[in-house]
């Protein structure tokens, strides 16, 4: 089997002030070393990137890698509100969030630009993280597996096996996020099984044992050891635990 290393991402989503933030990311650099059992990215919201960038800096972070949360898939020019990869690089983004199920789901984004935005940001250099997960009635129909390999075959379609080596995949199911409730490991190895036996089909063998699947939704210390225990499982991708520094340090040490 593979050995690949786990990763832990810690999705900030829209919360925090900015004082808080950057005081969180100053105390994560001074728990977060080298010696951390896995890789480790930070997603704050985008008003907190420099800040961020700069604070992890003055911490001496060589460990910690700063994510943006999403972007706009054009270069620098006439679009208001927009955010580009160009100036997210600027202020030392490394990684990017695509597919997150409140950008599907609440904010309306589709496959078409989900697609695009991953194609645009592994041009750009950037690690994906690509998120896909099924919604409640759609596990209830039993059709999991299936929603999950039409989102990777939608959102990877044109992404090369060269470029699949900077594309992490979180599968989030969609009726775990933020509602404490978890795939048991079992479930959750099942899906994660399936994703790789997806990607195995449209790349190879060779490219899917690399990629690395994070679990996503209430993950927490009291149960990030088990899932991340399961032989598909390659770290989490954090939402609510990620927001107090002890709580994302025990799933960072539950990496092992
Ligand atoms: O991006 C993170 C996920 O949506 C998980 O969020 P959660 O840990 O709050 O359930």
């Amino acid at each position: 089997m593979a050995s690949r290393k786990k990763y832990v991402g810690g999705n900030w989503k829209m919360n925090l002030n900015k004082a808080e933030a950057v005081a969180l990311a100053k105390d994560l650099a001074t728990k977060v070393d080298d010696a951390a059992p896995c890789e480790v990215a930070i997603c704050p919201p985008f008003v907190y990137l420099d800040a961020i960038s700069q604070a992890l800096c003055e911490a001496g972070n060589k460990t910690i890698k700063l994510g943006a949360q999403d972007f706009w898939t054009a270069g620098n020019g006439a679009y208001t509100g927009e955010i580009s990869l160009d100036m997210l690089k600027d202020v030392g983004v490394s990684v990017v969030l695509t597919g997150h199920s409140e950008r599907r789901h609440v904010i309306g984004e589709t496959d078409v630009l989900i697609n695009e935005k991953n194609l645009k940001a592994l041009e750009a250099g950037m690690e994906v993280i690509f998120c896909i997960g099924e919604k409640l009635e759609q596990r209830e129909a039993g059709q999991t597996d299936a929603i999950n390999a039409a989102q990777m075959s939608y959102g990877l379609a044109g992404v090369t096996a060269e470029q699949m080596k900077n594309v992490v995949v979180a599968y989030e199911p969609v009726w775990a996020i933020g509602t404490g409730k978890t795939a048991t490991p079992e479930d959750a190895q099942k899906a994660h099984k399936a994703i790789r036996e997806h990607l195995t089909s449209m790349f190879s063998k060779e490219v899917a044992d690399g990629v690395r699947i994070q679990y996503g939704g209430s993950m927490k210390p009291s149960n990030a050891g088990e899932l991340m225990g399961q032989a598909d499982i390659d770290g989490g991708l954090i939402g609510g635990a990620a927001l107090k520094a002890d709580d994302f340090m025990g799933i960072i040490n539950a990496a092992k």
